[in-house]
């Protein structure tokens, strides 16, 4: 893409955006958390190019449904451009549902809305349908200890079975082998309900209607392991197969003697039917027709060398990966704020890393100012959506 900032010198490519969203055109409906009066959605001094360079009216143009997941370095501003992408996918018409999937969600603190529960929750203010989910995996931890508990350590491992859709595998299997598959891998756990409810939106008809899916992905390395799950997840399904061949043939030969029990082929179906689902949801993963990883990082040295190992992971994984968003950059300043141009200058040498380093060269830059005001409500999204994906 043609850097903002190559632009810069151009004045009849910028508009200087003074706006003042009113809060009466932009209204909150919902905010549940008691909290400090706070004045009007307001920026200013904000410079951007008019040119489209995200590509949005192809990201907006097919019915089909489409999977977003924005991912990188912490902080760098990853929930911002997923929330405001959902915004906007919403208003052009697509009912868009926004995932956490990381272990510490933003999402409620991005639109400004309580959005916890681990439920689709909706938003408020926003035109098109737009539901938000927090994937609760705290939740899910505690519930499994507690049932584990209560059920002297098998019940809270069924649940989470059941939620993997592996719960009529339980009672075959015993307790042992389940905890000793998942243990495996545990901190994977949260990843494993992430991966239960992207199963959930590619198999229920109920989800049918919503045709954008945005995922606020964990910082890198969860990502990296969400992505890499599926074939965990086929593998474990592949240890339980052999497992489940070898107990059900001893306890159908019991249950034989005493007449009753399922068949050892009826249970192999289902294990072999959720071996499918896995290698869909891999597939859903790899496809570039449906799926594609956007990586956002910030204009700093640190930032952008993690992003090009995020970026040379996820090619190695094969997963789609076209987009850069580097976030936050200082916009020129017509000021002699000393303070402002060295920060801006040490941006600039850190942006052009960007042509030099192998896989990010290969990546669309799009680039996203840093604003003079938190990004905070579903006004300032739609205000940081309209610059960012256009
Ligand atoms: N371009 C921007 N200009 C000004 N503030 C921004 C910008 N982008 C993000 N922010 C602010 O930076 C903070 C962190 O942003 P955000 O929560 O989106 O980052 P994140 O990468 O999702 O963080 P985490 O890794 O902790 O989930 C927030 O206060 C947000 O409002």
């Amino acid at each position: 893409m043609a850097a903002l900032f190559n632009h810069i010198s151009k004045p009849q490519k910028y508009k200087i955006i003074l706006s003042r969203i009113s809060r009466s055109r932009n209204t909150i409906s919902t905010t549940v958390n008691p909290e400090p009066v706070r004045r009007p959605f307001q920026v200013r001094n904000v410079v951007t190019t008019v040119e489209a360079v995200a590509g949005f009216e192809e990201m907006v143009s097919d019915t089909r449904r489409k999977y977003y997941m924005l991912g990188g370095k912490g902080g760098v501003g990853k929930t911002s451009c997923a929330a405001s992408l959902a915004v906007k996918f919403a208003t052009h018409g697509h009912p868009c549902i926004v995932i956490s999937t990381g272990p510490a969600h933003s999402l409620s603190d991005s639109f400004d809305q309580d959005l916890t529960g681990g439920m689709l929750v909706p938003v408020q203010g926003v035109e098109s349908p737009l539901f938000a989910l927090e994937v609760n995996p705290e939740k899910a931890r505690d519930e499994l200890r507690s049932s584990s508990q209560k059920h002297g350590g098998s019940g809270g491992m069924k649940n989470i079975m059941d939620s993997l859709g592996l719960g009529m595998q339980a009672d075959q299997l015993g307790d042992l082998e389940l905890e000793e598959l998942l243990d495996t891998s545990p901190p994977d756990l949260d990843e494993a309900i992430a991966i239960s409810k992207v199963m959930e939106f590619v198999e229920s008809q109920e989800f049918n209607k919503f045709s954008r899916i945005v995922f606020d992905t964990a910082p890198t390395g969860h990502t990296l392991r969400l992505l890499s799950l599926p074939d965990f997840l086929d593998a474990s399904i592949g240890k339980m197969m052999k497992l489940e061949k070898k107990i059900a043939s001893a306890t159908s030969a019991i249950k034989s003697a005493f007449g009753a029990g399922e068949s050892e082929e009826n249970s192999s179906n289902k294990l072999e039917k959720l071996r499918e689902r896995m290698a869909k949801v891999r597939d859903l993963f790899h496809d570039s027709e449906t799926t594609e990883f956007v990586i956002v990082t910030i204009p700093t040295v640190m930032a952008l060398r993690e992003a090009s190992r995020l970026c040379a992971s996820l090619r190695k994984e094969n997963v789609p990966v076209r987009k850069l968003i580097v976030n936050q950059v200082l916009p020129e300043s017509a000021s002699n704020c000393k303070f402002c141009s060295m920060k801006r200058k040490d941006q600039m040498r850190a942006l052009d890393m960007i042509k030099k380093d192998s896989e990010l060269a290969t990546l669309t830059e799009v680039q996203s100012p840093l604003f003079d005001i938190e990004i905070r409500g579903v006004p300032a999204l739609k205000f940081m959506g309209d610059i960012l994906w256009r």
